[in-house]
Order: structure tokens, then sequence, then C-alpha cells
């Protein structure tokens, strides 16, 4: 599913003291099917780009097109609803909406209330919590009784259970532990593998990044500052530098090694695949 924005602008508190213009002139398409990285320093209009694609903030001028769907200005509530349909977002902490009484049924509820019959819907929930490594033994337990990793998987198979086209992951990983973090990244990875859908993830963290997006775009102060294949971003030197944007550890470590006269065979993407390449220089250097 093709996301496509066109001259869009976004003004907040429009024509009041507080006017703020979030977005500017914002051109730019996402494709089917891959994975991006939406990043850019707090403030710099990111949050306010991907709650353009639900409707959850129309456009001040231009459009955004969500599978052949058009949001303008003067979009009606059942066309908002349609593109709503169509894009799941996970916030920050998303393990704060859970509800139901038991983890089955609050993965279930979103299917149900687009009105899909109950067997369906537990099908699908079924089906997702299995994606998401959530135990069968947990189906019948409150969502309260589990783990914050695993409230957090719960809430995000509720989302996938709806099956969005695209799914939105907005800092997916705050407050989690580094092996948390580490299980939850792998596991997005792994179903965005599974049910080839398109994600964009909005991070801080370069590292991510760079390990699991296809491509990057890169937003200062409400304007598409860049965008293209992470690696060719990431290693832009002079372009990171511009936008003071943290350079991935790995990178680091290669840029440091390249000045020591040892130079990668490629830009490794993590840990694995550094230590990977510096042997292969080794064994060609021996
Ligand atoms: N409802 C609002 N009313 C007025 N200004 C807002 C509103 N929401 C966001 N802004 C302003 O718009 C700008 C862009 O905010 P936005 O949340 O989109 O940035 P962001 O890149 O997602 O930041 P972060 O990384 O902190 O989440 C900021 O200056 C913010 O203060």
């Amino acid at each position: 599913m093709t996301i496509r924005f066109t001259d869009l602008n976004v003004i907040y508190h429009r024509k009041s003291p507080f006017e703020y213009h979030a977005l500017k002139n914002i051109n730019t398409t996402f494709e089917n099917g891959k994975f991006y990285g939406l990043i850019g320093h707090t403030g710099s209009g990111k949050s306010t780009l991907i709650q353009t694609m639900n409707g959850l903030i129309l456009p001040s001028s231009g459009t955004v097109e969500t599978d052949g769907i058009i949001l303008s200005k003067k979009s009606k509530q059942k066309l908002i609803h349609q593109a709503k349909m169509k894009v799941g977002m996970v916030f920050q902490f998303p393990e704060h909406q859970l509800f139901e009484s038991t983890v089955l049924k609050d993965v279930m509820f979103g299917p149900m209330n687009m009105g899909i019959a109950e067997e369906a819907a537990r099908e699908k929930a079924c089906y997702y919590l299995k994606l998401l490594n959530v135990h069968e033994s947990l189906l019948e337990k409150s969502p309260f009784e589990l783990s914050g990793g695993q409230m957090r998987k719960v809430a995000i198979a509720g989302i996938l259970a709806m099956e969005p086209n695209i799914l939105i992951l907005d800092e997916p990983t705050a407050g989690l532990d580094p092996l948390s973090h580490d299980e939850t990244m792998q596991l997005f990875y792994d179903v965005y593998k599974e049910i080839g859908i398109t994600v964009i993830l909005i991070t801080h963290d370069m590292n991510d990044v760079l390990e699991f997006t296809d491509e990057v775009k890169v937003m200062s102060q409400g304007e598409l500052a860049g965008e293209g294949r992470t690696a060719d971003i990431l290693t832009d030197q002079n372009f990171m530098e511009r936008y003071d944007l943290e350079v991935p550890h790995v990178i680091q470590l290669a840029r440091d090694l390249k000045e020591k006269g040892i130079a990668l065979n490629g830009t490794p993407k993590n840990t694995a695949e550094f230590i990977r390449l510096y042997e292969d220089w080794r064994r060609n250097n021996a």
C-alpha cells in the first residue's frame, strides 16, 4: 500500500497567537512493503506527519493519499474512518490501552469492533498472538497479570489483528530493558517479513534504524530534510553532522578502523555483521 504526501502543510492553532507551522510542503512517498525509518529531532514533525495518515490530524493544505484514499483539509468523517482502518498505530506504551478481562478478549476486541464475527476474530487473535510469541497458556489470563514486555506484545497483537495495511511504530520500545528491546525489535522485523506489511518506525535509536529499516526519511524543523536507502543516509557523514544525528555504533566503529587503515568491505548493520566483516578483512590481509 502506497502512501503519498503532496504539498502537505500542517499549521496548528491557525490564526491564533499560538499559530505553529509544524509541516512545511512535504512531498514524499512510502512504498508498499518496505520497512521505513522516520527520524529527526524532538519537535521536527514526525508524529504530526504520521497522524495525518489516519486523519487524526487533517492537512491545512495539500493531501495525504493512503491506498487510494485522499485526505485533505475538507475530508469528511466517513473518508477519515476508511483511512483509519488501513493504518495501525503502535504509540509509546501501547499496553496502557489494554482493558479487557483476558488476553484473548483484548486482542479480539479490535476485529469484532470492525464487524468481524466472533469465531473469525478469535482465529485472527490466536494467529497474531502466536506470531508475537505470546504463549497459549496466557490467553485466558488477565493482561494485567503479565510482565511489561508480554503486555506490550498483547497490545501489538491487538493492533495487528485488525489487519492494517500499514503499521506505524512510534518509539515502540520506550521503557523496555535492553533484552526486551532487542527481542521486541526482532519480533517486529519477523512479523514484517511474515505478513509483508509496510512498516514505519519512528525512533531516536539509530542502531535500530540501521539494523532493521530499508529506507529512511529525515525530518528537520517541519521539513523533509532527506530520504534514501538507510545505509546511504546513515553513512553520509556531512548529512548526519548537518542534522546533528547520532551515528550508529557499528558505523562509528567501522570509521575508527578505517582511520587505522582497516577498510571493511561493506557497511555492517549490526555487531554480528561488523565482526564478520572484520574477520573477512583479517583473513584477506593475513
Ligand atoms: N497539538 C499541538 N498544538 C500545537 N503545537 C503542536 C501540537 N502538536 C505538536 N505541536 C508542535 O509541532 C511540532 C512538531 O511536533 P511533533 O510531535 O510532530 O514532533 P516529533 O518530531 O514527533 O517530536 P518527538 O520526537 O518529540 O515526538 C513541535 O514543535 C510541537 O511542539
